[in-house]
């Protein structure tokens, strides 16, 4: 049999169907990406089509890197010519070979977000824009929008006449890109805008590329935007041989500039496209079809769409409201291993999907604590998360200053105008003397040629001496409190004003919850909640252990990054009014939020193919105050014959009840980042003499006992150090949460 007699008749179809447009639109779960791996097969063994020209296109890395395998698995010889690749890294591909035509130097540098923002400091500071009222996280946001849109500086500035403010932005957006020119530097944005301008100004090269790519598939096509879609219409305009699929109930992007446009008008603007539908769905059971379907019926102005499975019905959908989220929390991880136990299945088939990033905290504490493989995909470990790191440094200063990783890590977080050369002469004098880094610090005045940085070094030692007075008679939560308002933390982030800073900002309210509740269970047991005892606490809660290296973990990550994966099991978590949908979202006057809500817990559930658990909480902790929250109205919407237990349902429609503190941040919009292509972010290593012990060494942990270093690598963010425990075995952690002491 051949491979294509696998896929069904529509399937089939848009195989076959190689030349000119096609659009094949439908729902989750269908085949989408399933046809796209198949017609690269198809053109290559059936219809002869060189590898070389076929260009695939899917949004994140893991997804290129999934079909990537899918692709190798079907087509034999030559699989490893063909594109298949994110839009970012197909266009730094093209930009590296022919950038010079457009003035730039081919080993240009790609700007993440801290270069952007430094970049913007430095302009605002030329044209002497007031960075109190036009915030550079809001400039760039508003540049970032209007090259999604290929919008010039130029055209920028003509659309601006008659609006002030705009018309500061377009002179700020002018002078921007004059500088990365300058630098020979492009933003993430500007990869696509780039290769969209050399194939408008230069028809040899754009030629080139029409011929090379004369097969050019996309996946998720509902989520791209303007620049995008100009980028391949561009690439597809010679031969036409454009096959796109997605699902406009997927559309999740919106806050991200993605038009919907794109896909819904894709028959006008290819008016011989082919469209196909899929109707059959192939990877959940119907009860699970059943419910995505009767959730998203609820969003108007949808394509309808017919979808069936003839999966059976399979179990019926898991429903569990629990009295707080630690209780949710609990149960999840005990049923993951409760099943992988009796063998019914691996870790590797549970994904845990949720809302914000912030929400996995509480999972990976459990996952950590039962010793159960966990990976959290399209982002990083909530411990391992810059701003917690930052914060949590702050408290072991001021618990006791002898973690010297901690100490420098602060010393300039927020900037104070503490420099490199004052910190390694510091640094040195605590190495010559023996002595911690703190405590060189407390001693500058002996410090030889610290010059003009002394006062400022001086005021660092003053803040942390004010903490560690406060901490004798404050609680932890009022003490972490304090930090972030008299360091500015976290107003720096809110003048970010970006979904970026929000979720760090969502993270550090999950880092106040845990503060909150390790207070409150000291409260219960009758024991006294100490600074050391909370950090001991996270200490043993926040080791990364060499996952990576193990290939079977549950997975943890976002409803948008779990876009276009499948699992057999999946557990949707947080399903609360307030959470998901978003406070913001049920307040805001535009029903079009909620509905994008709406699309990601349909993107949620149809995630599914066997069992689907869904729960939420009557409490959570935000921020260290309890929250109490209603069902999601998502899940009212799902039909009750289809859940497993007769769950109640509260009759009451009232708001969900907020606290004082999530009123007052109304004005921030609560999206989660969804982590998806964004360039990883550098963060410097501390400079200095490492974490103070080294390969070799014999170490002692707090919960794994003794053993011997057998690496450290510098991880970019902080030490990574491996240790071989003589009880448990090697294990990888961080060397600021380790608190190895050398022995
Ligand atoms: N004809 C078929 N026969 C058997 N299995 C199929 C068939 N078509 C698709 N599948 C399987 O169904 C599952 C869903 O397919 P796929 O991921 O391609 O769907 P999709 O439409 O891209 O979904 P999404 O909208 O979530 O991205 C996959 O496991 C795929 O292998
Ligand atoms: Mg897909």
């Amino acid at each position: 049999m051949s491979i294509y007699e696998t896929l069904n008749e529509q399937q089939q179809e848009a195989v076959y169907h190689t030349e000119g447009p096609l659009l094949i639109l439908a729902g989750a779960g269908s085949g989408k990406t399933r046809v796209l791996t198949h017609r690269i097969a198809y053109l290559i063994e059936e219809k002869g089509v060189n590898p070389w020209n076929i260009l695939a296109i899917t949004f994140t890395n893991k997804a290129a890197g999934e079909m990537r395998e899918r692709v190798d698995d079907i087509v034999g010889f030559g699989a490893e010519s063909i594109w298949v690749s994110t839009f970012h890294s197909t266009c730094v591909r093209i930009l590296r070979r022919h950038i010079d035509k457009l003035g730039y130097d081919t080993n240009f540098t790609i700007y993440d977000s801290d270069d952007q923002k430094t970049l913007m400091k430095d302009v605002c500071r030329l044209l002497q824009i007031d960075t109190k009222i036009y915030k550079e996280r809001m400039l760039l946001s508003a540049i970032s929008s209007a090259k999604d849109e290929l919008v010039t500086p130029e055209e920028y500035r003509i659309k601006a006449e008659g609006d002030y403010n705009k018309q500061k932005t377009a002179q700020v957006y002018e002078e921007y890109e004059k500088q990365l020119r300058a630098n020979n530097a492009l933003d993430f944005d500007d990869l696509l805008v780039k290769t969209v301008q050399l194939f408008q100004t230069q028809a040899d090269i754009l030629d080139y590329y029409q011929e090379r790519f004369r097969y050019i598939m996309v996946d998720e096509y509902q989520d791209t935007n303007t620049v995008q879609f100009e980028l391949i219409r561009l690439l597809a305009s010679k031969y036409r041989n454009l096959c796109v699929v997605g699902d406009d109930d997927q559309s999740i992007y919106k806050f991200r500039g993605a038009n919907i446009k794109n896909i819904l008008n894709f028959e006008q603007v290819y008016e011989d496209a082919k469209v196909i539908k899929l109707e059959q769905n192939y990877r959940s059971t119907s009860n699970i079809l059943n419910a995505a379907n009767a959730v998203i019926r609820n969003n108007c102005g949808r394509k309808d769409k017919t979808l069936w499975t003839d999966n059976g019905d399979g179990e019926k959908i898991h429903f569990r409201q629990f009295d707080s989220a630690y209780d949710e929390a609990e149960y999840i991880v005990g049923d993951i291993r409760e099943h992988v136990d009796d063998g019914s299945c691996t870790y590797n088939d549970n994904a845990i999907l949720y809302r914000t990033n912030a929400q996995s905290r509480m999972f990976e504490e459990k996952f950590v604590t039962a010793n159960i493989p966990y990976k959290v995909v399209g982002g990083v470990n909530f411990y391992a998360r810059r701003e917690i790191k930052d914060l949590l440094s702050y408290l072991k200063t001021v618990d006791n200053g002898q973690d010297d990783l901690a100490v420098r890590r602060i010393v300039n977080v927020p900037k104070r105008g503490i420099g490199l050369t004052s910190i390694n002469r510091v640094q040195e004098y605590a190495s010559t003397h023996e002595i911690g880094f703190y405590e060189a610090l407390r001693a500058v005045d002996l410090i030889p040629n610290i010059g003009r940085g002394a006062s400022r070094l001086d005021s660092f030692v003053a803040l942390i001496e004010h903490f560690k007075a406060d901490a004798l008679d404050m609680s932890i939560l009022d003490l972490m409190q304090e930090i972030m308002d008299e360091t500015g933390y976290i107003e720096s982030l809110q003048a970010e004003d970006s979904i970026e800073a929000e979720t760090r900002i969502e993270n550090i309210d999950e880092l106040m919850s845990k503060i909150a509740a390790y207070e409150e269970a000291c409260e219960e047991a009758n024991e006294p909640a100490t600074l050391s005892g909370f950090l001991e606490e996270v200490a043993l809660v926040a080791d990364i252990d060499s996952l990576d290296e193990s290939s079977d973990y549950v997975v943890l990550m976002t409803l948008h990054s779990a876009k276009g994966l499948e699992f057999p099991k999946v557990y949707l978590a947080g399903l609360e009014d307030g959470i998901f949908p978003s406070y913001m979202t049920i307040t805001a006057d535009d029903p079009e939020e909620v509905e994008e809500e709406r699309r990601l817990c349909y993107v949620g559930i149809t995630r599914a193919k066997q069992e689907l658990t869904l729960t939420c909480a009557r409490r959570r902790m935000i921020r260290g105050e309890t929250q109490y929250n209603k069902m999601s109205r998502f899940l009212k919407e799902i039909p009750m014959d289809l859940l497993a237990t007769g769950a109640v349902f509260e009759k009451d429609d009232e708001p969900p009840k907020q606290s004082a503190y999530a009123q007052a941040r109304q004005t921030f919009r609560t999206r989660a980042f969804a982590g998806a292509a964004k360039p990883v972010r550098q963060f410097a290593v501390p400079e200095g003499n490492g974490p103070g012990y080294g390969i070799g060494d014999r170490v002692r942990h707090i919960k794994f006992g003794a053993g011997t270093v057998t690496a450290i690598t510098e991880g970019g963010r902080d030490y990574e150090v491996t240790v071989d425990f003589d009880g448990p075995g090697t294990k990888k952690m961080f060397a600021t949460f380790a608190r190895l002491e050398k022995i």
